[in-house]
């Protein structure tokens, strides 16, 4: 049985003022991921994905549908999944230290103090950030503060981490190294992902799964499998010519669906 089914998923918001049209978002998203899957999902901008997550993670109710974790219904955010956003600065508290932040979600949990301060050293050394704890999040570059969330993810041990464009704000070195740490967390962690990116390269090299959503209403246009050998390096992974050829294929399905904009060189793109 796959650890997260998500059935018929559908989302309308509704209209906010009178005369304004309601909002139809999610039109029958149907899919699963496995235990310890890397599964990500990529589409045009708006397409709702963001809302997709929201619904998976119990933050919001679908109109119709469901989602099961590990065969239990999904009906508020379950302790099993942890989200980790685009926008860091917010997900963070500014007035805790970067251990207090990470310690969060165990203290809440009743979880004794030894054993907090045992996960929490362990989870910080494990996302490059031993001795770090004493800091605050403003004093932390922003691949840093990244690297927090995760460390608070991890620490709780979360089955299922949810990933909104969690590399969107910072620059290309930070986000391949991001890149690369996410891959050791889930091989040393053997938890399940479940990722958001516009990125197709950063799609594919993470990913045992890609699925290509259409434009809102979104369903899923495509599951394309990534068969790349496990063990990835930016550099040897990216020239393989599978990596080219699932690339091309997730760009054709995008193309297809987005709204191409014209300018003096020709057609631009908007994913
Ligand atoms: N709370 C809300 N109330 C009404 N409409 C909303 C709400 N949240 C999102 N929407 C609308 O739903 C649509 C999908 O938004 P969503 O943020 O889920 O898309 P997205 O694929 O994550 O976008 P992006 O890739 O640009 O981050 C948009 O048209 C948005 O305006």
């Amino acid at each position: 049985m796959a650890l997260l089914e998500v059935r018929d998923l559908t989302k309308t918001y509704p209209a906010t003022r009178r005369g304004a049209r309601a909002t139809h978002v999610l039109d029958g998203v149907t899919f699963d991921v496995n235990r310890g899957e890397f599964f990500t999902i990529v589409g045009p901008s708006g397409a709702g994905k963001t809302t997709l997550l929201r619904c998976i993670s119990g933050l919001l109710r679908p109109t119709e549908g469901s989602v099961t974790l590990d065969g239990r219904l999904v009906d508020g955010p379950p302790r099993e999944l942890a989200p980790v956003f685009q926008d860091y600065s917010r997900s963070l508290y500014p007035w805790l230290t970067v251990a207090k932040n990470v310690a969060l979600p165990l203290t809440s949990a009743g979880i004794a103090k030894a054993e907090v301060d045992d996960r929490v050293q362990h989870a910080l050394a494990s996302v490059g950030l031993k001795g770090e704890d004493a800091k605050y999040p403003w004093q932390l570059s922003g691949g840093m503060q990244q690297r927090v969330a995760i460390a608070r993810a991890l620490a709780y041990r979360a089955e299922v981490l949810i990933l909104d464009e969690p590399f969107a704000s910072v620059d290309a070195q930070t986000r391949a190294d991001l890149e690369d740490l996410l891959l050791k967390v889930k091989h040393e962690s053997g938890a399940t992902f479940l990722f958001v990116t516009h990125d197709v390269d950063e799609a594919v090299y993470l990913s045992d799964r890609v699925a290509v959503v259409s434009k809102s209403p979104s369903r899923i246009e495509k599951l394309v499998d990534v068969h790349l050998p496990a063990e990835r390096n930016q550099l040897t992974t990216k020239a393989l010519p599978e990596f080219g050829e699932l690339r091309a294929e997730i760009f054709a399905t995008i193309r297809h669906l987005v709204v191409a904009k014209p300018t003096a060189q020709g057609p631009e793109y908007v994913i």
